[in-house]
């Protein structure tokens, strides 16, 4: 029998690590741990990323960079090196590193599948950019549009530091913030959402651990080709007709944020008032299922050729 592919997670004991570990028990793949104690040691790392074909990052922005740093040397040094997924921020908008959306087009996932580095997209650009890029590519969401983002996540969010900190004190009910309206995924959405003019982008968090909605609210009457909700709804479905993940779902007059929680899969809607010329488009998903972990599962999948058992 062939030799299961190997992968180690760095950042394996926080909370997106924890959830690819959990989910990649569904993958034809071998788990390959450093000893918990040693979980920080460079020498460690550097052995069990020598060691594996795929490395996945779960770390802080600044210990993906050293990460990826290490495993540059390694390869500087003409070692053999595994394929990265990063977890992180820092590589989502270089133009190395593939994007890990496979529902971002139709070649997506054969970019996805050659790339030897590749970048787990954000939670909440995985809500913008997937009701964004559809009507944008079929030019009836004309790309300089002003457009405005508002979006609430559970509090799993935050990681660690924010999981303690609300659950050991209970936490503001909800709280915006990003109000220096310089948030770090601005830039991922810009750019893979199509857009040519930076969005505004308000992100609130709850008290309530996992799940999130991602909300754009739009004029009808100033979007291209005299569109109507109908037809924002069939670029939707179109675009998405063969994701296992995304659906496009019906109106509701009420969204809760956290029904998809423990779930990988995300649902896009259009809310409408005709008569105003009103619409507001959502994104529903767990922040740490299709915005974290269960993207990085199907990214996996893709970069090692595997699919589950
Ligand atoms: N939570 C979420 O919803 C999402 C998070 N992400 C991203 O995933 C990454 C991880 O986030 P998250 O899991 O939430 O964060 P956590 O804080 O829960 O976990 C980070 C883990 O990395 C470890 N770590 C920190 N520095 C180092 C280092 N130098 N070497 C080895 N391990 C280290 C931490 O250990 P210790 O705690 O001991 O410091 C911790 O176990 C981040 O870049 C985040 O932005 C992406 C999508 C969603
Ligand atoms: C609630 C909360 O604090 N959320 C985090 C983003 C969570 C996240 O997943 O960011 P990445 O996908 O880029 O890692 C924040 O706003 O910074």
């Amino acid at each position: 029998m062939a030799q299961k592919p190997t992968v180690f997670i760095d950042g394996e004991a926080g909370t997106t690590g924890l959830g690819i570990r959990e989910r990649l028990l569904s993958l034809p793949v071998q788990i390959h741990s450093v000893d918990p104690r040693r979980r920080k040691d460079p020498e460690a790392r550097a052995d069990a990323m020598a060691a594996c074909d795929l490395v996945v990052l779960c770390l802080p922005d600044k210990a993906s960079r050293e990460a990826v740093g290490m495993i540059d040397s390694m390869a500087a040094s003409g070692g053999r090196t595994p394929k990265v997924l990063d977890a992180s921020t820092a590589f989502r908008t270089s133009s190395d590193w593939a994007y890990g959306f496979p529902e971002l087009s139709s070649d997506q996932p054969e970019i996805i599948r050659q790339a030897a580095r590749v970048s787990n997209p954000g939670c909440y650009p995985t809500g913008a950019i997937a009701l964004l890029r559809p009507l944008i590519d079929a030019g009836v969401v004309p790309s300089d549009f002003p457009v405005a983002i508002n979006a609430v996540s559970g509090y799993t969010g935050g990681g660690r530091g924010m999981i303690e900190e609300q659950e050991r004190d209970g936490g503001p009910p909800f709280l915006l913030y990003g109000l220096g309206l310089a948030h770090k995924h601005i830039p991922e959405i810009e750019r893979h959402a199509g857009l040519t003019r930076r969005p505004l982008f308000v992100p609130s968090v709850g008290h309530f651990p996992r799940g999130m909605i991602v909300s754009v609210p739009l004029h009808l009457d100033l979007l291209n080709r005299n569109a109507r909700a109908e037809d924002l709804k069939r670029i939707l479905e179109e675009y998405y007709c063969d994701s296992a993940f995304i659906s496009v779902c019906e109106a509701e007059s009420t969204l809760i944020a956290d029904a998809l929680a423990g779930s990988d899969k995300m649902e896009l809607r259009i809310h409408c008032n005709a008569q105003h010329q009103h619409i507001v488009l959502t994104a529903r998903l767990d922040n740490l299922g299709k915005g974290a972990s269960g993207a990085a599962i199907q990214n996996i999948a893709l970069m090692l050729g595997v699919s589950p058992d």
